[in-house]
């Protein structure tokens, strides 16, 4: 059982941290972690936001547990030694294609949504979101028009197999749970949706226990706060998935509870909190670690088919949240390494 472990930038290395110590706790046989540099921190050691020898790590391996990456200061750069390249590099080297992103109300702490309770307490939903392609993938530029005017462009894309792979992903964990999928997308206006849409209904055939459904992404952000309790499954693309996820943390409580599993065909995967580096409450022990803590669940669950010991580490979470353990995300006060003792205490 070898993990890899990515801890990045920022907020990235202290919220990792208090993951592996619940990591560490379950005393679990033939465990083995293997640290490796990325992001900003990997390009300021070896030139490279994802270095061979991290890539090397992470063939190796049988799942990735990741902090965030990202930092300001590098902005500069030329895109492709850019922080985020390594979590986008990751992706598509490994063909991690499947982004499962839950977001559910912990039973009793319905008032930590800036929802209305009787609104939040329904929220029981998962985001699988396309993570390979997109217009995150797509060919892009700037480029000087004729009338000197600087143009930025990005190419969206999406070819019939890649809709088709994330929508049977989606149809499956439907299956797994409620029998519902929306599939968001834009098709009143772009042609990379009509296409995502025509296959999503193609698929659908080989799913009649499923009941799809269809919504444009603008009206999915809008009922994801008008009634987050309708969706059960909802399949969409890399950059609606990204945004959705973002605001569905909200409805939950905090981008600091929301982890995330990113899959390949298989049980390889890998592991991340949706949120980023978080440059502005990074280095002074504030970030909440529940959402690293709960990805390390999913680990244990999606790659090494270890069910009692993720649900371990989710009911100790959940327990620590109802003891009013809180970071300063949530109203409270609890300071990172705090809230990993709570989550530990509990285990
Ligand atoms: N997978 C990844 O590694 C990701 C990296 N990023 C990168 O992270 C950097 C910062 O991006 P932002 O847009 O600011 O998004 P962010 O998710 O890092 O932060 C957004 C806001 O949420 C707060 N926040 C995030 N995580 C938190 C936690 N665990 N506990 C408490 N508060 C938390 C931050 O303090 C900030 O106010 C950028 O360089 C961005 O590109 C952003 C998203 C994902
Ligand atoms: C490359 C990342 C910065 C994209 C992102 O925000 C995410 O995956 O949540
Ligand atoms: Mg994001």
């Amino acid at each position: 059982m070898r993990i890899a472990v990515f801890a990045g930038d920022g907020i990235g290395p202290e919220v990792t941290a208090e993951a592996v110590r619940v990591l560490e706790a379950l005393q679990i046989d033939g465990l083995e972690l293997v640290e490796g540099d990325v992001g900003g921190a990997a390009y300021r050691k070896h030139g490279h936001p994802l270095p061979a020898a991290t890539l090397e790590i992470a063939r190796s391996s049988d799942a990735i547990l990741f902090g965030a990456v990202g930092d300001f200061s590098l902005d500069h750069l030329e895109r492709a030694l850019r922080p985020e390249q390594a979590v986008l590099g990751l992706r598509k080297e490994l063909g991690l294609f499947a982004n499962l992103r839950p977001a559910t109300v912990f039973k009793g702490l319905e008032d930590l949504s800036t929802l209305r309770p009787e609104v939040a307490g329904k929220i029981d939903l998962l985001i699988v979101r396309e993570l390979n392609g997109d217009v995150y993938f797509g060919e892009k530029g700037t480029r000087t028009l004729e009338d000197g005017r600087r143009q930025g462009w990005d190419m969206m894309s999406y070819a019939e197999d890649e809709v088709r792979r994330i929508a049977h992903a989606g149809f499956k964990a439907a299956q797994g749970r409620c029998g519902k999928l929306c599939s968001v997308d834009k098709a009143n206006v772009l042609e990379t949706s009509q296409l995502w849409r025509d296959v999503v209904i193609e698929v659908s055939a080989e799913y009649p226990d499923v009941e799809l459904t269809h919504m444009y992404v603008d009206n999915a952000a809008m009922q994801l706060v008008k009634n987050p309790g309708a969706f059960d499954v909802i399949v969409t693309g890399n950059l609606f998935g990204d945004i959705l996820s973002d605001q569905a943390s909200m409805c939950v409580g905090s981008i600091g509870l929301l982890a995330s599993a990113s899959l390949a065909e298989g049980t390889f995967g890998l592991y991340e909190p949706i949120h980023g580096s978080a440059p502005d409450i990074a280095g002074k022990g504030l970030a909440n670690p529940m959402a690293t803590i709960l990805s390390a669940a999913m680990l244990l669950r999606h790659s090494f088919g270890l069910e009692a010991e993720a649900a371990r580490i989710e009911a100790a979470v959940a327990a620590a949240l109802a003891d009013g353990i809180k970071g300063g995300d949530l109203g409270g006060s609890a300071g990172t390494k705090e809230i990993g003792d709570a989550v530990l205490a509990r285990l």
